[in-house]
C-alpha cells in the first residue's frame, strides 16, 4: 500500500458492533430495578439515534445522555472488557491490516477515549491516534461530566479535528453516522464509506461515496489486500420457497448479501433473477433447469434445502463447476412419522369416518377397519426414509418387507424382496420412498397396481411423477385400494396462493396432503442449520463434504497459505499441467488434494502466500479448466 493512504475510522457501531456509551449506560441502568432500567435504556437509545440521524445536534444528544448516565471508573473498566469482545467481525479478521497501518489509522469519535483506547490498542492503534472525548470523574470515581472544551464534544467536531490533523495524501473516512460524512462534506476526505455492517442509516447511506457492509469491502474497493480475497457482502444469495428464517439469518451473519422470495419462481423469472447471484437456495418446487443454469452468470453453489435434488439439473451444474449441497437426513424422521400415522389412519378408515362426522353423520362400524399389528408393510426404496420407516413400523408390530434397486443392509427383522412383483403380491400396505430420478417417472402404474392384493393401503410420500395418478384413481375407485395417502403430485402449485388441482380430489378414503412430509418446524430448523453450514464451508474453505455432484474434499487449514481451487474437466494429464504452472513460478506447495468423479476433477492447492500474480492467470488458462478461485 502507498504511504499516502490515511484512514479515519469511527468507533461506535463501526470498529465495534455497538454504541459504547449506550452499552455502558445499559450496564449502569441494570443496577436499577427492572422496569426503571428498561425505561431509562429506551430513552437513552432514542437520544443516541436522534443524534446519529441528525434530528438533534450532536452536542444536545451527548449532553442529554450524560445526564442520564450513572457511572464510575469501575463501570468503565468492566465495559471496556466487554467491548473487547464486541469488535466488528471484519475488523477483527483484518487485524493484520490494522496493525501494519496503525500509524495511518485515526480513530475519530464522539465517544470516549476511556472506552476506546484499550479496545483499539489490541489492534496496534496507539492512543496518540485516537481523537475522542474524556470523562471527568468526581468524588468516589463517579463520572460527573466530560471535557467540554474538546471539539469532539461539539457539533462539527470531527471536521475540526480532521482539519487540525492536516493529513497528506488520500483520506478515507469509514463510519456509520452523519458526523462521519461531515468530514467529506467539508472537503477533507477523498472518499466517505458508509459502514453498514452493524447499523444502516438511510440519511447516511444516501450521501456515501460507497456503502461498505464490512472493512473487507473498503479494502477490496481500494485494491488493498485484506483478510479475504473477495468480500462476502459482494456475494449475492437468493433464497427461494420460504426457506426457514434461521438460514437467512445465518447467511446474513456470515456477511453475505441475502435476498429471499417466498415461493418458487417459474423458469423465465428465475432466468432473470439469477443474474448476479452466486448461491441459490431452493426446495422441491424450483426447477433449476439447464436453461436457468446457462443464464446464471455468477452461480458457484446451490443449496437444496430438502432431500430430493431431482428438480436440479445436476449434470448441467457439474459441467459449469457449480457445487450442489442438500440436507440428506434433516427431514427423514418427519416423513417417517407422517407415513406411519397415515398407515394407521387409513387402516382404520379414519379419514372418511371423520368427514362423515363433520357432515353430521355418526358412523360407528368395524367394517373395513384393521389393526396394523401383524400386517405386511412393503417398502419400495429402502434408503434413509425407507429404512427408518421399517424400524418404527416393526416397533409397532408390522411385518416389514422391502425392495430396492441397490444392495442394502436390512435393519431389524425386515425381509428383502428380490423383485418388486414379489413385494407387491404379499404386502397389505405399500409405501413408496424411492428418489425422484427421471427413470422413476411413472414407475408405478397400471401393472403394479393390478398386481397388488385386494384391500391394499397405498402411500406415496416420495415424488409425484413416480406414480401414474390415473391408474391410482382407477384402483381407488374400483375398491382394490382400501385407502391411499398422497403427499406429492405430478404438478404442484408454486405457492400457497396458487390453486391445487388433481384428479384425486374427492377420492374415497384418500388423504391428500400438500407435500408436507418434511414440513415440521424441527426438520426445517435442522435443514436451515445444515445447508448453510455446507455452503459457508464451501465458500470459506472450498470444502465439498456431502456435495451431491462434486468430488468430496476437506483439506486441513494451513496457516500462512493461500488456497487455490481449480475445477476442471476430468481429462488425462491435467494435474501435470497444473503442477507445471506451480513449478514454473517456483510456488511452494504446502498441501494439495485432488478428487475426481466421472466428469470433473476438483483440486485444492495450498501455497505459500508469496507468489507471482501470473500463477493465477496461467492456472485459469489451462485447457479444460471450468473455474478457478483463490482464497486468502
Ligand atoms: N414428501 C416429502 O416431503 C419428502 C420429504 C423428504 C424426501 N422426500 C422424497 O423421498 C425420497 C427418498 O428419500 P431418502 O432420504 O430415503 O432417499 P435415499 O436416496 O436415501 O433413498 C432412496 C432409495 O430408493 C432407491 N430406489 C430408487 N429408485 C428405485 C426404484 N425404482 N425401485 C426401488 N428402489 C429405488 C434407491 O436405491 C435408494 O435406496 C427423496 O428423494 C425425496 O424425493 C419427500
Ligand atoms: O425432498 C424433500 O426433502 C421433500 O420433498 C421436501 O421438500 P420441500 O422442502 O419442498 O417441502
Amino acid at each position: 500500500m502507498e504511504t499516502e493512504h490515511n484512514f479515519i475510522i469511527d468507533f461506535d457501531s463501526t470498529f465495534i458492533k455497538v454504541e459504547s456509551l449506550d452499552y455502558m449506560a445499559e450496564k449502569a441502568f441494570a443496577r436499577e430495578d427492572e422496569s426503571e432500567a428498561a425505561h431509562l435504556s429506551q430513552q437513552f437509545r432514542a437520544i443516541t439515534d436522534q443524534g446519529m440521524s441528525a434530528e438533534i445536534t450532536f452536542e444536545e444528544s451527548i449532553n442529554k445522555r450524560l445526564n442520564f448516565l450513572k457511572g464510575d471508573r469501575k463501570l468503565v473498566a468492566e465495559t471496556v472488557e466487554e467491548l473487547k469482545g464486541l469488535v466488528t467481525e471484519s475488523f477483527r479478521a483484518n487485524r493484520k491490516f490494522l496493525e501494519d497501518h496503525a500509524d495511518k489509522i485515526f480513530i475519530v469519535s464522539n465517544g470516549f477515549i476511556d472506552l476506546i483506547a484499550p479496545v483499539v490498542a489490541e489492534y496496534g492503534i496507539p492512543e496518540s491516534n485516537i481523537y475522542a472525548n474524556r470523562f471527568i470523574y468526581g468524588p468516589e470515581d463517579r463520572i460527573i461530566g466530560m471535557n467540554k472544551e474538546n471539539p469532539l464534544s461539539k457539533n462539527q467536531g470531527k471536521v475540526k479535528v480532521t482539519k487540525a490533523l492536516s493529513l497528506e495524501g488520500f483520506v478515507y473516512v469509514i463510519g456509520d453516522g452523519y458526523t462521519d460524512y461531515e468530514i467529506k462534506e467539508a472537503g477533507l476526505a477523498t472518499k466517505f464509506y458508509a459502514f453498514t455492517g452493524n447499523v444502516s442509516r438511510e440519511k447516511v447511506t444516501a450521501v456515501a461515496d460507497h456503502i461498505a457492509p464490512s472493512l473487507d469491502e473498503v479494502l477490496f474497493d481500494l485494491g488493498i489486500e485484506g483478510a479475504v480475497s473477495y468480500p462476502k457482502s459482494r456475494i449475492k444469495i437468493l433464497l427461494l420457497e420460504n426457506v426457514h428464517k434461521s438460514a437467512e439469518e445465518r447467511l446474513r451473519d456470515e456477511g453475505f448479501d441475502v435476498e429471499t422470495y417466498a415461493a418458487a419462481m417459474d423458469e423465465d423469472m428465475l432466468i432473470e433473477r439469477i443474474k448476479g447471484v452466486s448461491i441459490v437456495g431452493l426446495r422441491s418446487k424450483t426447477q433449476l433447469t439447464r436453461r436457468v443454469i446457462e443464464a446464471a452468470d455468477r452461480l458457484v453453489a446451490v443449496g437444496a434445502f430438502c432431500i430430493g435434488t431431482n428438480q436440479i439439473d445436476l449434470p448441467a451444474c457439474t459441467e459449469k463447476g457449480i457445487a450442489v449441497f442438500n440436507a440428506p437426513y434433516s427431514n427423514t424422521r418427519s416423513v417417517v412419522e407422517l407415513a406411519l400415522g397415515q398407515i394407521i389412519m387409513l387402516m382404520r378408515n379414519v379419514f372418511d369416518a371423520s368427514m362423515s362426522m363433520h357432515s353430521g353423520k355418526w358412523s360407528k362400524t368395524a367394517e373395513g377397519c384393521f389393526e396394523i399389528r401383524g400386517k405386511k408393510l412393503g417398502i419400495i426404496g429402502y434408503g434413509n426414509i425407507g429404512a427408518q420407516l421399517s424400524i418404527l413400523a416393526e416397533a409397532a408390530g408390522m411385518d416389514v418387507y422391502y425392495y430396492d434397486l441397490e444392495e442394502k443392509l436390512p435393519l431389524g427383522n425386515v425381509t428383502k424382496c428380490e423383485t418388486l412383483e414379489e413385494l407387491l403380491r404379499l404386502s397389505d400396505v405399500v409405501s413408496l420412498h424411492v428418489d425422484g430420478r427421471p427413470d422413476n417417472k411413472n414407475v408405478f402404474g397400471e401393472k403394479q397396481f393390478s398386481i397388488m392384493k385386494d384391500g391394499v393401503v397405498f402411500l406415496n410420500l416420495s415424488r409425484g411423477h413416480v406414480v401414474d395418478v390415473n391408474a391410482l384413481k382407477k384402483y381407488i375407485d374400483n375398491g382394490k385400494i382400501l385407502g391411499a395417502a398422497v403427499d406429492v403430485f405430478p404438478t404442484e402449485p408454486r405457492s400457497n396462493k396458487d390453486p391445487f388441482e388433481s384428479i384425486l380430489i374427492g377420492c374415497r378414503n384418500t388423504i391428500l396432503t400438500s407435500h408436507i412430509g418434511g414440513s415440521t418446524l424441527e426438520a426445517q430448523q435442522n435443514i436451515a442449520a445444515f445447508v448453510p453450514s455446507k455452503l459457508i464451508n464451501y465458500i470459506n474453505a472450498g470444502e465439498t463434504l456431502n456435495s451431491v455432484n462434486f468430488p468430496e474434499i476437506k483439506l486441513s487449514k494451513i496457516d500462512g497459505a493461500h488456497r487455490l481451487m481449480h475445477i476442471h474437466r476430468n481429462v488425462p494429464g491435467i494435474l501435470a499441467n497444473i503442477n507445471q504452472v506451480f513449478a514454473k513460478h517456483k510456488c511452494n506447495i504446502l498441501g494439495q488434494s485432488l478428487k475426481t468423479n466421472e466428469s470433473i476433477g476438483y483440486l485444492i492447492t495450498a501455497i505459500d502466500k508469496q507468489y507471482d500474480a501470473e500463477v493465477v492467470e496461467d492456472l485459469k488458462n489451462i485447457p479444460d479448466t471450468i473455474s478457478f478461485r483463490v482464497l486468502y
